[in-house]
Order: structure tokens, then C-alpha cells, then sequence
């Protein structure tokens, strides 16, 4: 059951406002909206982004033109699927296979200045507001980058330069289906996300749960809030931070007698080639031991991929970020 209590909210305007003299208002208001991130990463790993820079109406055309490409028939949606199986990255649509404990269905978005998309012919403006969001979400993550580097405490630009290549972060367009009374409820199985951070548009049906710290205990309904986005941390952070930061685990849950539920979620990852390990700052600095091991991002990514191509028999062989603690 998901407890009650709410995410934090986070105002970012005074990121868009002129003036960031630590001494001016704005620079007050910045200072305290890093912070709100701060605790909401010691805690949970998730907040909530208002005053975010994505327009509603784009966020509301896109959830809108999700839905109506997700109603068209299975047959047709098929067909928006990279024509080349052997493709390096796997664009356009899918739905999780029958025996899946995850019931949806998504459409993968890679960088469209980067990449060859397989976008479906219909609905009309599908396509456009897909890359709007990824515009939009990656100027948004950048920015929630740029506040996590400042609440990590870390020297200025350090995650920017780190994390300066955009060729592997994603958006995933998300449809859940209605359960029956007679089946479980899972829409997405409860886990962490792999990567840097996520940001989560999602229509009014709800269903979104985060794991509570030990404060607050169960789980947590990350519900629907108009014009609202839902960021939450991924392993990367948590291995930089030698598991200071939360990578929040997170599941999707389907209540009888609900529509299909909508969701947009932008995942902001580093290269594949990128070195995952604890920071100085977080280890040596402090003297704390590290709690992981360095990896490529890469090779954690294909674990993560074959996780689901090939589900491990025993669970306790899924790979999850633990794969790399000490
Ligand atoms: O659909 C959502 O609200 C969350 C999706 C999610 O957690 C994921 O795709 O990793
Ligand atoms: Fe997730």
C-alpha cells in the first residue's frame, strides 16, 4: 500500500530568472532549491520539478499524442521499429513480452540530432512533440546536473565536463495497460534506474510509487500534479557519491478499474564509455572506503539489457548496482 506524504517540490524559477549573485534574492532562492535537491537525494532520490522550463502545453500535446498513437492497432504501431534488427540501438516501439511481469508498452526516442529514429506516421505532430520534449528534458536535466554538481559538493562545471556527450540518453513514450481485478497489479516492477537522472511527464491516472526512507517507511504515491515533472536520481549518481545519494527505487502499480496509464520518461545517461567510480570527494576526502568498484557505463548497461533478454532463472542473479559493490 502506498503510505501517504508527498514528494518534495522544487521551485526552479529563480534558475530562469536574471541576477545569481549569491547576495541577490534570486541567489537566495537558488541556494535553497539546491539544497531542497540535496535532501530529497539523501532520502528518497526523487522530487518533484515545478517552474521547470518545459512548457505545459507541450508536456499536455505530447501525453495527448501518446495516447492517441498508443490506441492505433498493434499491427500498424508495429511497424515504427527500426527496419534493421541488427540496429546498435533499439528505437521505436516494443511491448514487454506476454510472460513479462511488466505490462506495457513504449516507443524509445534517441537523440534525434544524433540518431535514426523510428518515429510512427500517425498520429499527425507525434513526431515533433517527441523532440520538442527531448529538447526540453535535456535542457532540464542538464540544469538538474548542474544542481546536483552544486549539492555534491563538487568544483563548479566538474559533472558537466564529466558528462559533456548526449549520444545515450533516451526518451521513452509509455503506455501501462488496465488490470484486471484477476491479475497482480505490477505495471513496472519495482527497481532503480541505471543512469544519471530520470524525469517522468505522466497523465492523471497515476500509479507512480517511490520507496520511502526509513523515516517514512512503504510506499509513496508520486501523484499525477499537473504541469509537474518527477525527477529521481539513477545509479550513476549513487556510485559518485559512494552511495551518499539515493538512486531511488521506484515501481509502477495498476488499480483495477483505471484506464490505461501515460507516462513520458527522459533518461539522462552518460557515454558508454564513461568510467563509473566514488569521486574523491566522497571517499579519499572523507575517509570513507569506497562501496563500489569503477566499471565502464557500458558494460553495466548490456548486463542491465540482458537482465531483460534473458531473465536470469534465479532472481538473486539479476544484475542491479550491487553487481559492482565492495
Ligand atoms: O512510467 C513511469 O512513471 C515510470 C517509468 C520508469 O520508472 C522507467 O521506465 O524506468
Ligand atoms: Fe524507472
Amino acid at each position: 500500500m502506498a503510505a501517504s506524504g508527498a514528494l518534495p517540490i522544487v521551485d526552479l524559477a529563480p534558475f530562469f530568472a536574471a541576477g545569481d549573485s549569491a547576495e541577490s534574492g534570486n541567489g537566495v532562492a537558488r541556494a535553497r532549491a539546491t539544497e531542497d535537491v540535496r535532501e530529497a537525494c539523501l532520502a528518497t532520490g526523487f522530487f518533484r520539478v515545478v517552474n521547470h522550463g518545459v512548457p505545459r502545453e507541450l508536456m499536455a500535446r505530447a501525453l495527448e499524442l501518446s495516447a492517441a498513437f498508443f490506441a492505433i492497432p498493434d499491427d500498424e504501431k508495429a511497424k515504427a521499429r527500426s527496419p534493421d534488427a541488427s540496429a546498435s540501438l533499439p528505437v521505436g516501439y516494443a511491448r514487454q513480452p506476454a510472460h513479462s511481469a511488466d505490462k506495457n508498452e513504449y516507443l524509445l526516442v534517441f537523440n534525434p540530432g544524433l540518431w535514426l529514429n523510428a518515429y510512427p506516421a500517425e498520429p499527425a505532430g507525434f513526431r515533433e512533440a517527441l523532440e520538442e520534449c527531448y529538447e526540453k528534458l535535456t535542457e532540464l536535466g542538464l540544469l538538474i546536473q548542474e544542481i546536483l554538481n552544486e549539492c555534491m559538493g563538487l568544483p563548479t562545471g566538474f559533472l558537466a565536463g564529466y558528462n559533456g556527450d548526449r549520444s545515450f540518453d533516451f526518451l521513452a513514450a509509455l503506455r501501462y495497460f488496465p488490470s484486471s481485478s484477476t491479475e497482480d497489479s505490477n505495471g513496472l516492477s519495482a527497481h532503480e534506474d541505471g543512469n544519471v537522472a530520470t524525469f517522468v511527464l505522466q497523465d492523471d491516472v497515476g500509479g507512480l510509487e517511490v520507496l520511502g526512507d526509513d523515516s517514512n517507511g512503504g510506499w509513496i504515491l508520486a501523484e499525477p500534479v499537473e504541469g509537474s515533472i518527477v525527477v529521481n536520481v539513477g545509479d550513476v549518481v549513487q556510485v559518485l557519491s559512494n552511495g551518499k545519494f539515493r538512486s531511488a527505487t521506484h515501481r509502477v502499480v495498476r488499480k483495477p478499474g483505471l484506464p490505461h496509464r501515460h507516462s513520458l520518461a527522459f533518461f539522462l545517461t552518460v557515454h558508454g564509455d564513461a568510467w563509473v567510480e566514488p569521486l574523491p570527494e566522497f571517499v579519499a576526502g572523507v575517509g570513507q572506503a569506497p562501496r563500489y568498484r569503477g566499471f565502464r557505463y557500458g558494460e553495466y548497461q548490456l548486463l542491465r539489457m540482458r537482465n531483460k533478454t534473458h531473465p536470469p532463472s534465479r532472481p538473486e542473479d539479476v544484475v542491479h548496482i550491487t553487481h559492482y559493490a565492495i
